[in-house]
């Protein structure tokens, strides 16, 4: 079996790129001076123990851990709102960069934690010395408030080791939820300002 450094080698690559091309993707909202979908872009190789605990997790066999386990290569873009999500997707499913393999809707779906994203799983090129390797990587989409609500979670679940007791489980999908009706609550109080902006230079225009 080929080293870690080897293996991985590959997925670090089609981080560092995607990061770049994700970034950009917001850096062109910015030069045409329009409200960008994407507020930050983060990217990471999949730590060695934690690709090993899965593949433990799900019993999958050390040669077929390039196949099946879909975030090895994992990037998140964080957006100001909910609608923001599908506009980035849309611009996702448009580039001819990589193929689309699956999409995990986890807002309209959300995991029984409460926890919400989409996930897109795409299957990129990487080029290299010995020819193109095609590789899967994860793409999670969510709001800032989702983003929040995720990370504490995922850090306290850490130091629970993943078996939180019940009343635990039961606030943190309430508090799962106040972070969705912040989402709302936001979205609605943009919708109304956009609209007085609009009411406002009608006027003046008149
Ligand atoms: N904080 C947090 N993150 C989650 C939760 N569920 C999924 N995720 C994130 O989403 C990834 C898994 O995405 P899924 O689409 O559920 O992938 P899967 O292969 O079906 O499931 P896993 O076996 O959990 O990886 C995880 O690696 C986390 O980054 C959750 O309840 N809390
Ligand atoms: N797609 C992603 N983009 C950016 N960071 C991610 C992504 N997925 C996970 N991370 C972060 O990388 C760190 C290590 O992730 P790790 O793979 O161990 O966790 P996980 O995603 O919850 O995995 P698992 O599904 O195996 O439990 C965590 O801080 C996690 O939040």
């Amino acid at each position: 079996m080929e080293s870690w450094d080897d293996f991985l080698a590959p997925y670090t690559q089609a981080v560092e790129e995607l990061k770049v091309k994700l970034k950009g993707l917001r850096k062109q909202f910015e030069r045409e001076n329009i409200h960008s979908p994407i507020e930050f872009v983060t990217g990471r190789v999949k730590p060695i123990v934690s690709i090993l605990d899965k593949a433990s997790l799900k019993d999958i066999p050390i040669d077929k851990l390039g196949t099946e386990i879909q975030d090895i290569a994992g990037l998140r873009m964080m957006c100001q709102f909910v609608d923001d999500i599908e506009q980035v997707v849309e611009l996702l499913r448009g580039r001819n960069d990589f193929e689309i393999v699956e999409e995990r809707n986890y807002i309209s779906h959300k995991k029984a934690s409460g926890y919400r994203s989409y996930h897109v799983v795409i299957r990129y090129p990487v080029q290299t010395i010995h020819g193109e390797k095609n590789i899967l990587a994860e793409i999670q989409i969510r709001t800032l408030a989702m983003n929040f609500w995720a990370t504490i979670e995922h850090s306290l679940n850490y130091k629970y080791k993943g078996i939180f007791p019940e009343d635990i489980q039961l606030r943190l999908k309430r508090a799962a939820e106040a972070a969705f009706l912040l989402d709302a609550e936001m979205s609605q109080i943009r919708t109304e300002i956009q609209e007085a902006q609009r009411l406002f230079s009608r006027k003046k225009d008149s």
